[in-house]
């Protein structure tokens, strides 16, 4: 059985204040929540705090990104062993964004992973195409393409411990969500690739989520589908009462 992995990726949003309250009110939320697991990934700035105040409850921490390296002269980055440090399960490598605005490629997004791994971090693994793409029905060549570069190298085991988040990009921060039998197609796509990759047990236990407009109201259709286990929520984990409500029908499903 997987265990669904509800996310929240807060992006550019909330200051250490605003973190450190919001994470109060979700712990209350979700106290005695069990069977699916739940992560919030703040900003750089806010990891600490939240750290501690997620300390004893059954809420863990990501981050949004990291640099390769452990170390070293790279102005403004951070690195797997800060992430670590600090005490991050979870850490989103190659999300759209960073993709379309950081110019990440997939052979960047693979020495993250490669690094996150190393350091015992648990990737969280961004894939989608744009409108275009999925207009020209290319959807599966370019989702594959990323799937095959960004885990180029990993052993079965490796595979299998690791979480891949399809976010068709024209589903970001759109209202416009994938239809759960869209999403469905695409994760169980990504899915037998994996098997062709590290064989039919790592395939088994990767967890796919989906990601892109998911809102309290669409959540449980979505995660119904037998290849979806969890979401990588943006604009509805910014609140707790929507975020909760996404968690709890993960419960339900
Ligand atoms: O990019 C996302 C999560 O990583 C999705 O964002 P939205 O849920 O705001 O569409």
């Amino acid at each position: 059985m997987r265990i669904p992995l509800l996310a929240g990726n807060w992006k550019m949003y909330k200051t250490v204040t605003e973190a450190v309250e919001f994470v109060r009110g979700l712990k209350e939320a979700l106290a005695g929540v069990q069977g699916v697991e739940v992560a919030v990934c703040p900003p750089f700035t806010a990891l600490y705090a939240v750290a501690r105040e997620l300390e004893g409850s059954n809420i863990v921490l990501g981050a949004q990104n990291m640099h390769r390296a452990e170390e070293g002269a790279y102005t403004g980055e951070i690195s797997p062993v800060m992430l670590k440090e600090i005490g991050c399960r979870y850490v989103i490598l190659g999300h759209s964004e960073r993709r379309q605005y950081f110019g990440e490629s997939d052979e960047d997004v693979n020495a993250k992973v490669k690094a996150a791994l190393k350091h015992g971090l648990v990737p969280i693994v961004c894939v989608g195409e744009r409108l275009e793409e999925r207009e020209a029905g290319h959807t599966e060549r370019v989702v594959g393409a990323q799937v095959r570069r960004s885990l180029a190298g990993l052993s079965g085991t490796e595979l299998a411990g690791l979480v891949v988040a399809y976010e068709p990009v024209w589903a970001i921060g759109t209202g416009r969500t994938a239809s759960p039998e869209d999403a469905q197609q695409v994760n169980a796509f990504i899915r037998c690739l994996l098997a062709e990759m590290g064989g039919q047990e790592a395939a088994r236990q990767v967890r796919i989520q989906y990601g892109g407009s998911v809102k309290p109201e669409n959540a449980a259709e979505l995660l119904g589908q037998p290849d979806i286990d969890g979401a990588l929520v943006g604009g509805a984990s910014l609140k707790v009462d929507s975020f909760g409500a996404i968690v709890r029908a993960a419960l339900r499903e």
